[in-house]
């Protein structure tokens, strides 16, 4: 038996490569950065060639910097930025750029979908054709790249490619799958109703695996490249969103995560595909064989607090800063934001909305501002989990990551406004650990991936609900709910007087 996993974070700036023991301690980390190509506002793109580079470059790094024997490295697996289109010829050669997703040019594509199919688009793929998603990239280069398109055989997504060139073996896996929106979810199979409705060839969808499935081994090739051995075995991996809710231990029914990085994800575990958000949410299938994840999206979450740090207080620690919101009170004195300074996904898929502060009282300080943002953010995500509570959701405990979990005050804000027990992690390692705990599980070091989550993820301190502050916010939560609506048309008014978008 191999003594370590390695856990491949393809993301959107860089990948994370984690190498992990039996007990889930990472013995050794190494990453590199890629750049985003942004040909015109809204557009996107990467080279799939600068995931394989910099994916071997920092296995190359483990291997002959940090001293992994590379005979010991006995299995590895992926988390992968989702939804990002590759597209690849008859000899599985790139075609193109990777329109990734957020890449926003594909509007008249959704709207092309939504006018043929409708309600019934969401029923089978219980997902909006929103733009992030990999159908209307698919149908953009259709309709505006006829000779790229002329030559497609193929699609994957971006973690996708890099196993190809790992293992030889073109695959893809179910809860990446499901973020293509070309999936059945109910059925678990391509969609023929709606390959066929926009004259896609089902031999361009590939093959699809469970997230712990085998799918080959590093080729003679590419172990020569990266200093990998040909035993390495390679497993299917999964959606970063899917990963990092493994790796964060949502992995029964009771539980929800409440993700605070620069956007802001409130995901839970569903046991079955049999409730319908009708696209209001995302539903996904997991990591775990046959059991789905549901998720919504605050496009501005922590980026709302570090515009607000980096316009109003450049010089502060953020710790400080973010602490001074203590000085305030439940309620900010009766100030109120909404996070929408990027527009919105979720529960309001809108590009046009804006944020507000509402009740600026001469009084306030600059530490009730402070504490507004914080409050509006989780506000927003209680709107997703008054989704779920209006879908009968049952859970009773919310693992909160990300960098908003660094702070107390901001886990006690959650747990009040949320009136639901809050948990962070001792060690919080995002998608890459999830990704680890998909090859240790599928090398059977684990029976299963709730095994492994026994030895692998560990919470830390429990914050629990403040029955008082809980009363203050449910009031305060009615009259943020009201701000959208009222602030819709404004927004759209303003649309004019904006600075054009880089
Ligand atoms: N000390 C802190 N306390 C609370 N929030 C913080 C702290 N430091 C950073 N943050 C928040 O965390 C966000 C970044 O989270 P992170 O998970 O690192 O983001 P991502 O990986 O999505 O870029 C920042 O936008 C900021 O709002
Ligand atoms: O679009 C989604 C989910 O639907 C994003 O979660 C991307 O998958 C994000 O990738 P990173 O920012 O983590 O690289």
């Amino acid at each position: 038996m191999g003594k370590y996993v390695l856990g491949v974070d393809l993301g959107t700036s860089a990948v994370k490569v984690s190498a992990l023991d039996h007990s889930g301690q990472i013995v050794a980390q190494e990453s590199f950065d890629y750049d985003l190509i942004q040909k015109q506002p809204g557009y996107n793109e990467q080279n799939p060639e600068d995931w394989v580079s910099g994916t071997t470059v920092a296995i190359v790094r483990l291997i002959l910097t940090d001293h992994l024997a590379a005979e010991e490295i006995e299995g590895l697996s992926f988390s992968g930025q989702m939804h990002g289109l590759v597209l690849l010829d008859e000899n599985k050669k790139v075609l193109r750029p990777s329109i990734l997703w957020n890449d926003t040019r594909s509007t008249p594509q959704r709207e092309e979908i939504e006018a043929k199919l409708g309600d019934e688009f969401v029923d089978i793929t219980r997902n909006q054709p929103l733009e992030g998603f990999t159908l209307t990239k698919l149908l953009w280069v259709k309709e505006n790249e006829p000779d790229i398109w002329a030559k497609a055989k193929y699609f994957v997504l971006p973690k996708d490619y890099v196993r190809y060139r790992m293992t030889g073996n073109l695959a893809m896996d179910y809860s990446d799958a499901t973020g293509t929106v070309l999936l059945d979810v109910a059925k678990g199979e391509w969609s023929k109703k709606i390959c066929d409705t926009f004259d896609i060839p089902m031999s361009m969808c590939p093959p699809l695996i469970k997230s712990v499935d085998f799918a080959g081994t590093v080729t003679p090739a590419y172990a020569e490249f990266s200093g990998l051995t040909t035993a390495t075995k390679v497993f299917g991996g999964a959606a970063d969103n899917a990963a990092g809710a493994v790796g964060a231990g949502i992995l029964h029914p009771n539980m929800v995560l409440s993700s605070i990085g620069t956007s802001g994800v409130v995901l839970k575990y569903e046991d079955n595909a049999d409730v319908n958000y009708h696209g209001v949410l995302q539903f996904e299938d997991h990591a775990i064989p046959d059991k789905y994840y549901s998720m919504g999206v605050t496009l501005a979450a922590g980026y709302s607090l570090s515009w607000f740090k980096k316009t109003f207080a450049p010089a502060e620690d953020f710790t400080d800063f973010v602490a001074s919101a203590a000085k305030s009170t439940v309620g900010a004195n009766g100030l109120l934001y909404t996070p929408y300074i990027v527009g919105e996904r979720a529960p309001y898929a809108d590009a046009n909305i804006r944020g507000s502060f509402t009740g600026v009282d001469g009084t306030h300080q600059r530490y009730d501002f402070v504490r507004a943002v914080l409050e509006g953010i989780v506000f927003s995500f209680r709107d997703l989990f008054d989704i779920y509570e209006e879908n009968g959701g049952d859970f009773d405990t919310v693992v909160s990551i990300g960098g908003g979990a660094k702070s107390p005050l901001w886990l006690q804000i959650q747990a009040d406004i949320f009136n639901r027990k809050v948990v962070s992690l001792k060690n919080e390692q995002g998608p890459g650990m999830g990704a680890a705990m998909i090859a240790a599980t599928g090398l059977g070091w684990f029976d299963s991936l709730q095994d492994c989550a026994q030895t692998f993820v560990h919470f830390g301190k429990a914050y629990e609900p403040n029955p008082e502050n809980v009363k203050k916010y449910e009031k305060m939560h009615a009259i943020y709910k009201q701000v959208y609506k009222q602030t819709k048309a404004i927004s759209e008014q303003l649309l004019d007087y904006r600075k054009e978008e880089l």
